[in-house]
């Protein structure tokens, strides 16, 4: 176990961890939203349009603007330390017996905000399957969107998996050619609204729209394909096309099927599966448990108290609220936005709602998967 003058398990013990904004540049823009959630004065879309939030991964970007870029950190009694080095001191306590021993040391997940100026490159990720057998990475990344907001004046769309599929040879040549409106015409863009929620599987063809602001949950890598070179004004380099593997390569992870929408079905969108009460006023409903990760949405109107059974981050949707750690008194007002780590083993956590709170639950899959 890594030790640290100033970090044992004892200081982390009996309390949550408010979680600073961590912005991470990226090749598209955006990024105005979380400037003017962080109260800039001058909010302005840019190149650092995400915030990874609880993140243990590093961001894989053509110029990395630093070697912790990506990577999550927290202040405990005045001074920064990076999420991972928390977790490294008291793993057992932050994830769970059951989770370390089938995940190891780490949370497993990544979850980000991401506002979107401008629609995002054409790109793909690969799947676990695939990363874990052809790129030796223990993840691939399939990830979900969970819808905020749409700016004014942008229409809020997805796009999802190929409606019409071109055939290897011609998706090749597409962007061999970079034939921008041949590979539009292979999608269906979808239409979003706040509140709808997405599972987008590795594999999937897919681009985020313009003017979006979402809570995006992935397996925990920066794995990409970008078949569209340039956005924005911004030409991506050759290495960060085909993550240095070339397209031939790049080409067997696309999934080729037909991903039909029909007015009953989007295969992409999430139902919420089960809705249960938490009290009176209160109640919780599952978006998303799968093999990957778990989303949970709470709407809290009166007193609740939440008892996660694992690492679990949560992030204010909208509202204010008081949370307790029953275990200590330890508490926090919570204001819109904001987001906490809960370690496994932290015990209940009590909820006093200030305004009617909507609060995003973000948790490892079970450890059964
Ligand atoms: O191509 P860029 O600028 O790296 O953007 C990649 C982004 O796309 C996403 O995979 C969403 O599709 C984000 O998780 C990721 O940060």
């Amino acid at each position: 176990m890594l030790t640290f003058p100033e970090l044992n398990p004892p200081t982390c013990r009996g309390r949550f961890f408010k979680l600073p904004p961590n912005r991470v540049w990226r090749s598209y823009q955006g990024g105005r939203t979380l400037d003017e959630i962080a109260g800039d004065e001058n909010p302005a879309d840019g190149h650092f349009p995400e915030d990874w939030i609880a993140s243990l991964t590093a961001a894989s970007n053509p110029v990395p603007s630093s070697p912790d870029e990506g990577l999550s950190a927290v202040e405990l009694d005045g001074k920064k330390h990076l999420l991972r080095d928390l977790i490294a001191v008291d793993p057992l306590h932050f994830l769970g017996r059951a989770h370390l021993d089938h995940f190891g040391p780490n949370p497993h997940i990544l979850v980000k905000f991401l506002d979107s100026a401008i629609r995002l490159h054409f790109q793909v990720h690969p799947s676990r399957e695939f990363a874990r057998r052809f790129l030796d990475a223990p993840s691939g990344k399939t990830e979900a969107y969970h819808v905020l907001g749409v700016r004014p004046g942008h229409e809020g769309v997805l796009w999802l998996g190929f409606q019409r599929p071109p055939s290897r040879g011609e998706l090749r040549r597409m962007i061999e050619a970079q034939d921008i409106p041949a590979l539009k015409a292979c999608f269906d863009p979808v239409r979003v609204r706040p509140g709808d929620t997405f599972i987008v599987p590795g594999g999937t063809p897919h681009a985020l729209g313009s003017g979006l602001f979402v809570v995006e949950m992935q397996e925990p890598s920066d794995l990409v394909v970008r078949f569209e070179f340039e956005r924005g004004g911004y030409v991506l380099p050759e290495s960060a096309r085909f993550m240095k593997r070339g397209l031939d390569f790049c080409l067997d992870i696309f999934d080729l099927a037909p991903r039909p929408l029909t007015d009953t079905g989007n295969p992409f969108k999430c139902a919420p599966a089960r809705s249960r009460a938490l009290s009176a006023q209160s109640r919780e409903d599952d978006l998303i448990n799968s093999e990957f990760f778990r989303m949970k949405k709470l709407r809290v109107a009166d007193t609740v108290t939440l008892a996660p059974d694992s690492f679990t981050l949560a992030i204010v949707t909208s509202g204010a609220c008081r949370a307790t750690a029953l275990s200590s008194g330890y508490s926090a007002t919570l204001s819109p936005y904001e987001k906490i780590v809960l370690p496994a083993a932290l015990g209940p956590l009590r909820l006093d709602p200030l305004a009617h709170a909507e609060i995003l639950l973000c948790q490892p899959p079970v450890p059964s998967f």
